[in-house]
């Protein structure tokens, strides 16, 4: 009885064995199934991660970084509305050609009447390549103290580098830029192709606090944002849209079309071809002559989004060329397609000059541009009296002495049959200047 509990009990333990070699044997031989798994999940992470850095690297030598890091405005880019006009503003300078803020400050409260959608600083109405880092962001703090809240402060922060385009780009948006406007670096322009120019601008946006507006102005840098670069930056969640000074409507319509997908918006940047931006897509401009006839170029606008097409061609046309002559732009032959010919001649002495006739502080420009010549300043004058925006009345001598006409004092509207006109005297200072009563037409 005995002996056979013992043998029960004895094939029970042997069971037991053989049942825990078994499942160890399972264990075991999961584990190797595990192991296999692993390395399966392995080699795969291994040929994605090939893939993806084969990607990567082609990406990357397009110049697209595969992982945009999220600036806490990345949401503001999305929802900033771009539309509308915006005067690059142009910069005052003492007679030691230091900033004069205090004339800053005087055209600023004139500009703040004015329906701009907002400013931009430091474009190349403002001379920026020929202010220092730290001018360049005073400037922007100065404007940002005078600036109605509802106005949008769009600074320039282009610089040769990357690295010192993030670290100005920074600056500005710390002095209470709402957006950045990124000019195309141009030195080594033979070097500047989509790949370099999408990882500089990639690098840019994916550092910069605030959204950032491409800026391409082939005639002054000498190269034209491409656009397959323009297509692959309008993906970025930090890059709001382009500002194009090229000036070539084609260009412009085709960018528009090709980023119809995205959050991205077009500024034309120049009064000259305003009209004929809107017409393809464009939802702004930044014009030069809008520190001019600020006014006018804000009725083009509405004139043009309110398809009141016979009077924005009217208007369009009077404008064409005062634009032409107060144009950054400088004139290069290569980049001068026919329709922006017109539109670039005097350049910022000229914007200056037609500041002062207009009310407001222009003076000289920075060394090395120089003041117009008189040929110029008669030309300039013919290109803005030709088109009745100035219409000397009374013109008697002027005799000015180096000191730019100021003190210019604004009367009166006057609607006359659906004619605007204002009514400006001026009485210069310093010089043996007379009161010259001039009666702008608009
Ligand atoms: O000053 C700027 O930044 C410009 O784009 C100039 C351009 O708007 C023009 O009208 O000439």
């Amino acid at each position: 009885m005995i002996k056979a509990l013992i043998e029960r009990e004895e094939r029970r333990e042997g069971e037991g064995e053989r049942r825990g070699e078994r499942e160890e044997g399972e264990r075991e031989e999961e584990k190797r199934r595990e192991t296999r798994r692993e390395g399966g999940r392995r080699e795969e992470r291994g040929r994605r991660e090939s893939r993806s850095w084969r990607a990567v690297s082609v990406l990357l030598s397009e110049g697209l970084s595969p992982a945009w890091k999220q600036t806490r405005n990345h949401a503001a880019a999305a929802r900033l509305d771009l539309r509308g006009i915006y005067p690059p503003i142009a910069t005052p300078f003492t007679p030691q050609e230091d900033v004069d803020f205090q004339k800053l400050e005087e055209n600023l409260q004139k500009y703040a009447k004015i329906p701009f959608r907002g400013l931009v600083v430091q474009g190349s109405n403002g001379e920026y390549p020929f202010l220092t880092e730290e001018e360049r962001v005073e400037v922007v703090k100065a404007v940002r103290r005078s600036l109605p809240a509802d106005k949008l402060l769009m600074a320039g922060s282009g610089c040769e580098s990357t690295k010192a385009t993030i670290q100005l780009t920074q600056k500005m948006a710390a002095a209470g830029a709402d957006a950045v406007l990124v000019v195309t670096p141009c030195f080594y322009k033979g070097k500047m192709n989509s790949p370099a120019l999408v990882q500089h601008f990639t690098k840019v946006a994916d550092n910069s606090p605030v959204p950032v507006v491409l800026y391409s102005v082939p005639a002054n840098t000498g190269l034209e944002l491409p656009l397959d670069a323009v297509m692959g930056l309008s993906e970025h969640p930090n890059i709001l849209g382009l500002k194009d000074s090229g000036g070539d409507i084609t260009q412009i319509g085709l960018i528009v079309h090709k980023t119809k997908t995205q959050d991205f918006q077009v500024l034309a940047g120049s009064a000259g071809f305003l009209m004929a931006a809107y017409s393809v897509g464009a939802v702004g401009g930044v014009c030069a002559l809008a520190n001019v006839l600020g006014r006018e170029v804000c009725e083009l606008e509405h004139l043009c989004v309110s398809g009141r097409l016979e009077e924005a061609r009217a208007l369009q046309q009077r404008l064409i060329e005062p634009n032409a002559a107060v144009s950054s732009i400088c004139c290069t032959e290569d980049f001068d397609p026919p329709l922006t010919q017109v539109t670039r001649k005097l350049g910022v002495p000229a914007l200056k000059q037609a500041m002062e006739w207009f009310g407001f502080h222009g003076g000289a420009c920075r060394s090395p541009l120089q003041p117009l010549t008189e040929a110029e300043t008669q030309q300039l004058r013919r290109d803005f009296c030709s088109n009745g925006w100035l219409i000397a009345v009374g013109l008697r001598k002027f005799n000015l002495s180096n000191t730019p006409m100021n003190n210019s004092r604004m009367s009166t509207w006057k609607h006359t049959g659906g004619q605007q006109s204002r009514w400006f005297w001026w009485a210069g200072f310093g010089g043996a200047c007379e009161d010259q009563q001039v009666h702008k037409q608009v």
